[in-house]
């Protein structure tokens, strides 16, 4: 199982920081919805520049406009540009499109999807690498959030996928035996007060 770190931080010099803090410890480096909001797509480009041997996610999100929103994430320097699930067919096949020319990946993102086997499924046959089971932050703060539900969700779709949302220490022995392809780790390494040391404890907990 791969270990992917979330930056949901808001500048490009924090992500760096962060990246050259943890990037030994982790196989995906995640430039967060919310850091390309606020930075732009030369945050993907900057991490891009320092970590050339990472796999660099763009977390787009997004939900219109596939080819195109896919084709600049990717001319900036991602490897692995994400699309939402609840996004139309031709929006994921449009991302696709872009990422075959490139010769990288789409991930679907199944926040906020319902049936989330189906659409799993349904993305992985529209050509999507892998498909995140994806509880995301306001959904993990509703009292009585628990991770099983997107785990056995995810082990019963039958395509490879990842799992965000609370990812810790306490839970990815769990997300490994569902069998998760790559395990999204976010607040428990850039939220801890030493986020090499989180990182490192993860990758150590990956057997
Ligand atoms: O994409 C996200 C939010 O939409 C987060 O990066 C992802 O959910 C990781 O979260 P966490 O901090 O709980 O590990």
């Amino acid at each position: 199982m791969k270990l992917q770190v979330a930056m949901d931080l808001l500048t490009i010099d924090d992500a760096l920081e962060l990246a050259g803090k943890v990037a030994e410890y982790v196989d995906i480096i995640e430039l967060g919805t919310p850091l390309i909001k606020a930075a732009g797509l030369a945050a993907v480009t900057a991490i891009k520049d320092a970590h050339p041997d990472k796999i660099i996610f763009a977390d787009m999100k997004t939900m219109d406009a596939g080819e195109l929103e896919a084709d600049i994430a990717f001319k900036a320097g991602a490897d692995l540009v994400s699309v939402l699930g609840s996004a139309d067919d031709t929006t994921i096949a449009g991302a696709v499109k872009a990422a075959k020319s490139h010769n990288k990946g789409i991930v679907v993102d199944l926040i906020g999807v319902v049936d989330k086997v189906s659409r799993a499924r349904q993305a992985h046959a529209l050509g999507a690498q892998f498909i995140e089971f994806h509880a995301g932050l306001d959904e993990q703060a509703q009292p009585g959030f628990d991770l099983k539900g997107l785990l056995s969700a995810g082990r019963n779709a039958l395509v490879p996928f990842s799992v965000a949302g609370g990812v810790n220490l306490s839970t990815i022995e769990a997300v490994q035996l569902a069998g998760a392809d790559v395990a999204v780790a976010g607040g428990a390494i850039y939220g801890a007060a030493d986020p090499a040391l989180a990182a490192k404890k993860l990758r150590v907990a990956i057997v």
